[in-house]
């Protein structure tokens, strides 16, 4: 296989802010690799150093082991977070439009159909609604059947159905050899689609590997939810040590309305509810749920702030008026004086 995609000890810094730091990666060919991480993470920032629309300050970024502004345009196809093409055209219009600008397009009707728009191609961009405006920008980055594919948050504001539309496009196009290197905050997206995931926290890229691995390195185990009209005891299942009844789990976690075993074996199930039963618990839930990418990547993001911080931000955020845990409050942001650099092509 070959690296198509390359970032080698990329830095970028806008003022005090570190926007990336010492991040490399490599997508190859025909690989869909997806980039995740919280707000503010560097996604973007990285994105715009790998098309080259940002210089960074250390590290290089290549394309196919060039520059990317040495790269033919015609062999990209880049969908920012925010896209604001002219208003007054009407979709097809639009989609023609794009197409004109290269040599060797995709016919704009059979693109506004993959993105399921094939009824709207006459409404002027502006009267769209926000899902339909989003997959005339996908339609815009892919009209030009690009080799290299940046999508930057593609489904956002698309409706289930419309992203499972722009998902199929996605693996269609991928299936054909297109290079997509996909940012995302829809952890369902990330999981069906990407043959890698980085999580970048910080600037930093602190995992990255096949959604299967970061699941079974970092999501946990099967965890059953039972919601509950009251709070229940854990010592109803008598702890872990001393239990009247063999409850087979690692941990028994009592919340608010509901109770939480986690590592918990299916065939516990019956045990719990004859538990229930017998001490006559009204439940209006029982869920299941396996590890996925989402408990990962809840549990590696908490693992760099606690890195980076020496606290978990998730119990910050548990806290009420979300303030940190401790109710330290050194970490809020003055809005008076404070500088900000800004790179004006942002
Ligand atoms: N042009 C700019 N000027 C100043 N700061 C910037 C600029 N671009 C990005 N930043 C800062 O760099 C950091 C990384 O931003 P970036 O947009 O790359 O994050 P992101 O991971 O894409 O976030 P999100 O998930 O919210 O889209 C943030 O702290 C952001 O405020």
């Amino acid at each position: 296989m070959t690296a198509v995609v390359e970032a080698a000890g990329l830095r970028k810094t806008y003022g005090e802010t570190v926007a990336l730091e010492d991040v490399s990666l490599s997508v190859e060919d025909g690989e869909i690799f997806g980039l995740i991480g919280p707000n503010g993470a560097g996604k973007t920032t990285l994105v715009r150093s790998l098309t080259g629309t940002t210089v960074p300050d250390a590290g290089t970024a290549r394309l196919w082991e060039r520059a990317p502004t040495a790269v033919d345009k015609g062999r990209l196809g880049v969908l920012p977070q925010e896209f604001s093409p002219p208003d007054r055209l009407s979709a097809r219009e639009l989609l023609e439009y794009y197409a004109g600008l290269y040599d060797d397009a995709r016919d704009p009707e059979r693109v506004l159909a993959d993105v399921g728009l094939a009824d709207a191609g006459e409404t002027w961009y502006e009267n769209l609604s926000g899902g339909q405006k989003r997959r005339v920008c996908v339609g815009s980055a892919i009209v030009n059947d690009p080799d290299v594919l940046f999508l930057d948050e593609p489904t956002t504001g698309i409706d289930p159905a419309g992203r499972r539309t722009v998902w199929r496009l996605i693996e269609e196009l991928a299936a054909e050899g297109t290079t997509v290197l996909l940012t995302t905050h829809d952890m369902a997206e990330a999981e069906r689609l990407a043959d890698r995931v980085g999580l970048l926290a910080d600037g930093s890229l602190v995992a990255s590997g096949p959604p299967a691995t970061l699941i079974e390195n970092h999501g946990g185990s099967s965890r059953l939810t039972v919601e509950t009209a009251t709070k229940v005891s854990t010592d109803l299942f008598g702890g872990l040590e001393d239990r009247p009844v063999e409850i087979d789990a690692t941990e028994i976690d009592a919340r608010d309305g509901s109770i939480v075993f986690e590592g918990v074996s299916p065939t516990a199930i019956e045990a719990i509810v004859d538990v229930l039963e017998a001490e006559e618990i009204g439940y209006t839930s029982l869920t299941w749920a396996e590890p996925d990418l989402e408990r990962a990547y809840l549990a590696l993001a908490d693992d760099a702030e606690v890195a980076r911080t020496g606290r978990s931000k998730s119990l910050a955020e548990a806290t009420p008026g979300g303030g940190s845990a401790d109710g330290d409050d050194t970490d809020g942001i003055g809005t008076a004086d404070r500088d900000q650099p800004t790179e004006g092509s942002r």
